[in-house]
């Protein structure tokens, strides 16, 4: 798929009035800093389309994006940001729960985790609330660009094999990226591509 336009539509913390155009959505979530921001202006790319940071904390809000005049992409805050206090914790956590458990347009979620992490308790434990509440969602790998392909293999391999130990039969879709070496570029965009296909099928009939 070819990007030719990707436009900032609107930022809000209430799922109410992000757009209603019937559209494909994707969402990008994760911890703090792993890479949400950058991997969406890597994949438009478009430099500064989404704000990023060194600092974790960025992202406030959530973020639509209209990619090719036909389908959105979200960026959202992250979560496991030590720094937040309690009570905004708990604000983020009510309209990003809100966010994921309203948004009908919402086709496919991603999972984003640190390449060089080993599987972290809050991210197994949103992968598990989004799979009982029957969100789709497909896990990225994000800055694979620090670690050498043959690390990446294995520790890809240890990840899925944890899911599969503690929570599913079959891991979920993944994908290895690095928003700095642009790769895993193709590979997603032909995955949004595809769905985005049968969600206009099926909108036709
Ligand atoms: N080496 C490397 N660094 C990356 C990559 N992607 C992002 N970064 C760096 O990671 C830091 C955080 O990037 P962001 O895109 O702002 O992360 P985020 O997940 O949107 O963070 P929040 O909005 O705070 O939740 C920045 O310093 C980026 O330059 C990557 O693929 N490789
Ligand atoms: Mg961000």
């Amino acid at each position: 798929m070819k990007i030719k336009s990707a436009d900032f539509v609107i930022s809000n913390s209430d799922v109410a009035r992000c757009p209603n155009e019937p559209i494909p959505e994707y969402a990008f979530i994760g911890r703090s800093n792993v890479g949400k921001s950058s991997l969406i202006n890597m994949l438009t790319e478009r430099k500064s389309l989404a704000k990023t940071s060194g600092r974790p904390g960025k992202t406030q809000l959530i973020n639509h994006f209209k990619i090719n005049e036909n389908w959105f992409l979200v960026d959202l805050p992250g979560y496991g940001y030590a720094r937040v206090s309690k009570r905004d914790k708990k604000t983020f956590q009510k309209y990003i729960t809100n966010y994921f458990l309203q948004r009908e347009q919402l086709v496919c979620s991603f999972v984003l985790v640190d390449i060089r992490h080993e599987p972290q308790p809050i991210d197994m434990e949103f992968m598990q609330w989004m799979g009982e509440n029957g969100i789709p969602f497909a896990i990225i790998f994000t800055k694979a660009d620090k670690l050498k392909p043959k690390a990446i293999e294995r520790d890809v391999k240890t990840y899925l094999d944890t899911l599969t130990a503690d929570m599913w039969e079959e891991a979920p879709q993944h994908f290895v990226t690095s928003a700095s070496q642009r790769s895993g570029r193709d590979e997603l965009l032909n995955f949004i591509d595809d769905i985005n296909e049968k969600f206009f099928e099926a909108t036709k009939k």
